[in-house]
């Protein structure tokens, strides 16, 4: 393609300018052709330009401020040139159409097609994404800039699935930020651009503390949003609405809640969206620079200067596992040993399993022969140091709760060792098995590391290895017993698909036809087969329903009443995944499915009933 450059190729204020890309189009060069997408300050279109494919962005321009905003894009995207950057081909600068044309990026956004298509990337894949958008942002702040905007909708994809950063509506140059920062907070409160309303918490969730504090947005501020849109990457859900995440946060999203309560629980409670797991694929080394992403201090965040150095480093050592050359050592960073059971939907199978047990074999089978701590002691012959006498007891209750998640061992004289003593206490909460696995596997992984360099070396690895450990169990076991959830159809539909009805209704004197692209019954051309009102249909399509009785048992968990705005585009099997994923309210668990539905492009109605058919404890409740 070769546009013609009519000099002078500068905007109308002449304030843009640009060597290569052709300002001034004429309208004979380009055609729109249909609406891909309809931001909050502008209309995306699919549009030829000079025989080929592209992209054109025209902003909604209603005042002159707006129009503003349009040259000082225009002149910063004048500026970029990068290969992981969205191309801009040809720019309209000239009343009355103002338009970008960008290059065509056939992969669509990167939200989409993690949440929409679901698709699933293997860690290379990941990984190469994150090093060119790392690169991407290091080449912006290099120039100066602050992309403000990052976010997996803001990554586009060509048909290679290469990631390209787009998007700079609210990009600006640092020495700019200051100013720009209090005015934008000053009239609303709020930030201007693209941060509308409805938009709010899809932008709020990638936004830095410092940013939700209103104070000032620095280069750093990328780099966070960089770690969360990562992790999502890796994690394949949208932040804040993992069910392993903090209560709060997840209704904040599911019963939209204010974007102040949000904001709240980042900004003063260090609330972030759940880690992704080694399960991802992920290296602990990886997961940890996610975690210096989005630390609370911008200043403890790297510069995307270091994490693509880093990177380039995790991938290096990716190619050498693959090639068999570093062995299985891994190092793990955890920086919590919180005891927490993270998965939601286990409250019926793990009160029927004794973890005590499994958490003590875990640590036997995986431990080597013991030689306990025979180096932390070498100080004990020697009379004059101190050596305690000690007796123990302990005692434990239920309290005023109704159930007991507390859980404690006592080991004393730890591998015969006379001062080498273990005692501990696991505190539960949403349920007791993280607890009781760790009662039982924590003192076996500990007695196993005398190998170690000091008790604190010991305790630390103990944790991290009890931690590792539990979840893998629980994760096996999870999907066990996802899958012995299975749907079952109470109903059918009655329509003249239905062979059935078909020759129900023809048996009633009523006409059945395939017309357009089904069968359909008389004139009116009706799919149904069972109505109330039709008149000029009765008595083929009768209002007489089916009816049928289903006995359930203790096995049948909840019962979901929808029309097919919902199944047309939502299976059974669907059903039962989704709510799997759900808090357990059922006024929550209807709209969590209506508005899957609606996300799948159903084109009808819906209404959803959901009726649980047994108390549900209140940890799943909340969870
Ligand atoms: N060059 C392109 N090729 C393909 N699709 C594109 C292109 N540019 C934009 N889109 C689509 O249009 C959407 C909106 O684009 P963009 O984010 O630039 O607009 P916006 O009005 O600033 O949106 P927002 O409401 O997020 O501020 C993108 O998420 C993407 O799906
Ligand atoms: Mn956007
Ligand atoms: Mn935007």
């Amino acid at each position: 393609m070769v546009l013609e450059i009519v000099e002078p190729n500068t905007c109308i204020r002449g304030c843009c300018h640009s060597h290569s890309i052709p300002l001034h189009l004429s309208s004979s060069s380009y055609t729109l052709l249909s609406p891909i997408a309809r931001g909050a300050e502008s209309v995306v279109w699919e549009a030829m330009l000079d025989g080929r494919k592209v992209a054109v962005k025209k902003p909604i321009l209603s005042t002159s401020d707006d129009l503003d905003k349009f040259h000082k894009e225009l002149k910063l995207l004048c500026k970029l040139d990068h290969p992981g950057i969205l191309k801009l081909l040809a720019v309209h600068a000239r009343p009355p159409n103002y338009m970008y044309f960008f290059e065509f990026y056939e992969g669509g956004n990167l939200a989409q097609k993690l949440h929409v298509e679901e698709w699933s990337l293997s860690i290379d894949q990941s990984l190469d994404m994150m090093v060119s958008l790392a690169k991407a942002l290091e080449y912006l702040h290099k120039l100066g800039i602050v992309h403000r905007d990052v976010k997996p909708a803001n990554i586009l994809l060509d048909k290679h699935l290469r990631p390209y950063l787009a998007d700079f509506g609210l990009a600006e140059y640092k020495r700019d930020l200051k100013q720009v920062s209090t005015e934008n907070w000053k009239s609303s409160g709020k930030p201007t651009g693209g941060f509308h309303k409805k938009n709010m918490v899809g932008t709020l969730i990638y936004m830095a503390p410092e940013v939700l504090r209103k104070e000032i947005h620095t280069e750093k501020s990328d780099v966070y949003s960089f770690g969360v849109s990562v992790n999502e990457l890796l994690t394949g859900v949208v932040p804040y609405t993992d069910l392993r995440a903090e209560a709060q946060a997840h209704t904040v999203l599911e019963m939209n809640y204010t974007e102040q309560q949000l904001t709240g629980a980042v900004v003063s409670e260090g609330l972030r969206p759940v880690l992704a797991g080694l399960e991802s694929g992920a290296s602990a080394s990886l997961l940890s620079l996610i975690q210096r992403c989005w630390d609370a201090d911008p200043e403890n965040r790297p510069s995307f200067a270091d994490i693509v150095v880093e990177l380039a480093l995790i991938l290096e050592c990716e190619d050498r596992v693959k090639k068999g050359e570093a062995g299985s050592a891994k190092s793990l960073v955890f920086h919590e040993h919180v005891v927490t059971a993270n998965i939601q939907n286990i409250q019926s199978f793990k009160e029927s399993i004794n973890w005590f047990t499994y958490g003590k074999d875990f640590s036997e089978r995986a431990s080597l022969p013991s030689n306990a701590a025979s180096t932390w002691i070498d100080s004990s012959n020697d009379p004059s140091s101190y050596h305690p006498v000690l007796s123990w007891g302990s005692f434990s209750t239920c309290g005023r709760r109704e159930t007991m998640e507390d859980t404690h061992f006592l080991i004393p004289h730890v591998c015969n060792k006379k001062d080498i003593h273990l005692f501990g206490i696991f505190d539960g909460h949403r349920g007791a098995a993280a607890a009781e696995f760790c009662a039982g596997a924590l003192p076996g992984f500990l007695q196993t590391l005398g190998s170690m360099s000091s008790p604190s070396h010991a305790l630390l690895d103990a944790f991290v290895k009890t931690d590792l450990a539990f979840r893998n169990e629980l994760d096996s076991r999870q999907q066990f017993y996802a899958d012995l959830d299975v749907p079952y159809a109470l109903s059918r539909d009655h329509v003249a698909s239905c062979l059935e009805e078909r020759e129900r209704v023809v048996g009633a004197g009523g006409q059945v036809k395939w017309q357009v692209d089904t069968w359909r019954v008389g004139h009116a051309a009706l799919q149904v087969t069972r109505s109330i009102g039709d008149d000029d249909l009765k008595p083929a399509v009768t209002a007489e329903p089916e009816i049928t009785e289903t006995i359930l048992s203790m096995e049948d968990e909840y019962l979901v009443m929808a029309s097919d705005g919902l199944w047309d585009v939502v299976t059974n099997t669907d059903v039962v995944s989704i709510i799997r994923d759900t808090v357990k309210e059922p006024g929550m668990c209807s709209k969590r499915l209506a508005t899957e539905a609606a996300a799948r492009g159903s084109k009808d109605n819906i209404t959803v009933i959901v009726v649980f058919l047994r108390p549900v404890s209140t940890a799943e409740r909340i969870y």
